[in-house]
């Protein structure tokens, strides 16, 4: 079963909305292949949705970089996945290691959201990865398969859930992971994913790749049989997304 290229642009923490519509009117002038070939989804920070989703070229949807764990209420500086669903947002970023690392959500707290923004109807870009230590200590599918697992336990319609593989050591450091690395890494969550879950599962799931994606290195990672498309922090804030958005035309060549 084909699994449509999926590229997602994080634009983090970053942006003014002098800026967001600069980004915005460049992502509208790019030619890119059609939707049957890519799905594209960009997620600016919580204030700028509203602009950024009346702006957007409507082939490419937006996403939220996170969302409460539960329903909306006493619960100072939260977003619920209600009110994204209100504004019709269809995606949110969940378990992002930055969030993982510095807010402390553990696997059990991500997997928890995810349920239950499924739940509400959003589709999720679920993010696992592993730090430099624990790639080095040999414990990196251990590291992935455990925050898989914890989404596993809570959720029973894959079809709403991308995968994001980002290794820490790769996020905003230059330091891109080799085609093989990676499609190691993914090759392994596809196995887990038959598994654990069942091989329809595993075939239908979008597994792709961040951390220190250009307009460069996308396409040797997008011919890899097991990457699926990219999550683009940096690079998603500049013109060369577009050139990323267009390695999905490796898959379809392939
Ligand atoms: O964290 C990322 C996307 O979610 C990757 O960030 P960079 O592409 O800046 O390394």
């Amino acid at each position: 079963m084909g699994r449509t290229f999926f590229v997602g642009g994080n634009w983090k923490c970053n942006g003014t909305s002098e800026e967001v519509k600069k980004i915005v009117s460049t992502l509208n002038a790019g030619q890119v292949p059609s939707q049957d070939v890519v799905e594209v989804v960009v997620s600016p920070p919580f204030v700028f949705l509203p602009l950024v989703k009346s702006e957007l070229r409507p082939d490419f949807h937006v996403a939220a970089q996170n969302c409460w764990v539960k329903k909306g209420g006493a619960f100072t500086g939260e977003v619920s996945a209600e009110m994204l669903v209100n504004l019709s947002i269809p995606w949110v970023i969940l378990g992002h290691s930055e969030r993982r690392a510095i807010l402390g959500e553990s696997d059990e707290f991500v997997g928890d959201k995810v349920a239950y923004a499924i739940s509400q109807g959003l589709k999720v870009i679920a993010c696992v990865g592993e730090t430099l230590e624990q790639r080095e200590s040999g414990s990196t599918i251990d590291v992935v398969a455990a925050q898989t697992k914890a989404i596993a336990d809570r959720v029973k319609d894959w079809t709403k859930v991308v995968i994001a593989y980002e290794p820490v050591w790769a996020i905003g450091t230059g330091k891109v992971a080799s085609p093989a690395q990676a499609q190691e890494v993914h090759a392994e969550l596809r196995k887990w994913l038959q598994v654990n879950v069942s091989a329809e599962v595993a075939a239908s799931t979008r597994i792709i790749y961040g951390g220190s994606v250009n307009g460069a290195n996308c396409k040797e990672l997008a011919g890899q049989p097991d990457i699926d498309g990219f999550l683009v922090g940096g690079a998603s804030l500049k013109p060369e997304f577009i050139d990323i958005i267009k390695s999905a035309e490796v898959k379809k060549n392939a």
